[in-house]
């Protein structure tokens, strides 16, 4: 597992009780430690008791030597540079899993292209995992399902035998591209639901925006090439859903914190856990543009970053430019 975050080491966990010799890299030497020696990640999972199987090392070489399976876990806006560092340490036969739910900036890459670019990896071992997947519920065996996606199905079914556990079973596709978006697409309607909470609306107007925002990340990915029904599935609504219900969603509390009046500065200073929503907002307005396919909601979300909307003004029902009624579908 490269990164010992929330969701690393929570995958880690799952990884381990299904059976598997897990190692995870942590750029931390003193996090290394606290989890070989204590079993324990107090920086992101306070309270939860790691298996004893588990243990993880700052030394990326030690960790990755013999892997059969390489789990990707590191915000999106670095992964790029840490598999540059890692591509001659990484067996060549083994299978690469993005657990990551971002697209870069600046190249509007998914993170599977990144892989696939960096490593010069055969896309037929390289597999993504998304869902509603909370890592702290996770972490604390709450059952939840995920899905595995893989352009091969025999190395999305690998994987989902891995991550076996009683309390996660993983569904497997073949549509990673829907699989990726609906990761990535989901945390932008959940920063705008955040807005929303932080401005103090109440459930109709998350109602609407949950529903139309589901319309638009529908529209988007399948103009990409993904199959709707998967944005109808686990990685889309099903992730949608628990992301915007959840306190515990960073994507969620970045968006309550713009409600509550907070600059987009402010709330990168006050978030200490990845929130992956804040820099996917450009490269995915940009991909948007570029099939003519509108996201106004997502649109919105990008002004109250720049400060250029009152958060009080987000609405499920903007259209860039018509005052007429829209057709529903
Ligand atoms: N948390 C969740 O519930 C879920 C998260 N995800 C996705 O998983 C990915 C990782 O998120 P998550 O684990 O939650 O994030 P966290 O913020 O919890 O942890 C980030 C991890 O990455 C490390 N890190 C930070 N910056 C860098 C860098 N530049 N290079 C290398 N490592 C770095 C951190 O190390 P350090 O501690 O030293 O700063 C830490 O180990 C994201 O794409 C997220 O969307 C997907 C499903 C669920
Ligand atoms: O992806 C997630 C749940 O499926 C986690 O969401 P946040 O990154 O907003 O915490």
């Amino acid at each position: 597992m490269l990164g010992a975050g929330s969701w690393g080491t929570t995958f880690s966990k799952v990884l381990a009780d299904g059976g598997s010799d897990v190692a995870i890299w942590a750029r931390r030497t003193e996090l290394a430690r606290e989890i070989s020696q204590a079993k324990r990640n107090s920086d992101y999972l306070p309270g939860i008791n790691l298996p004893r199987t588990l243990w993880a090392s700052p030394n990326v070489a030690e960790v990755l030597d013999g892997a059969e399976m390489v789990f990707v876990s590191v915000p999106s806006q670095s992964l790029r540079e840490n598999l540059a560092a890692v591509r001659d340490l990484i067996p060549p036969e083994a299978i690469v899993v993005s657990l990551m739910k971002g697209v870069e900036r600046g190249t509007a890459r998914r993170m599977s292209q990144v892989i696939r670019e960096e490593l010069g990896a055969d896309p037929a071992q390289i597999a993504v995992i998304s869902g509603p997947n909370l890592a702290l519920e996770i972490a604390k065996e709450e059952p939840t399902a995920s899905v595995v996606s893989s352009e091969n199905l025999a190395t999305a079914t690998l994987v989902a035998m891995a991550a076996r556990t009683d309390y996660l079973r993983s569904f497997v596709n073949t549509d990673v591209i829907g699989t990726e978006f609906g990761g990535v697409l989901k945390n932008l309607i959940a920063v705008a639901i955040g807005i929303v909470d932080g401005v103090g609306y109440g459930e109709n107007t998350k109602a609407s925006i949950i529903t139309r925002g589901l319309v638009e990340m529908t529209e988007f990915a399948v103009a990409y090439g993904a199959r709707p029904e998967t944005l109808a599935g686990l990685a889309g609504l099903g992730d949608l859903i628990a992301t915007c219900e959840s306190p515990l969603s960073r994507n969620n509390t970045a968006g309550r914190l713009l409600g509550q009046g907070y600059s987009f500065t402010d709330v990168v200073a006050q978030m200490n856990q990845t929130a992956e929503g804040l820099a996917s907002v450009a490269p995915i307005l940009e991909l948007a543009m570029a099939k003519g396919v509108e996201m106004p909601i997502v649109s919105q979300v990008a002004e109250v970053l720049a400060g250029t909307m009152n958060p009080k003004d987000i609405a499920p029902h903007l259209t860039s430019n018509s005052d007429e009624p829209q057709p529903e579908n």
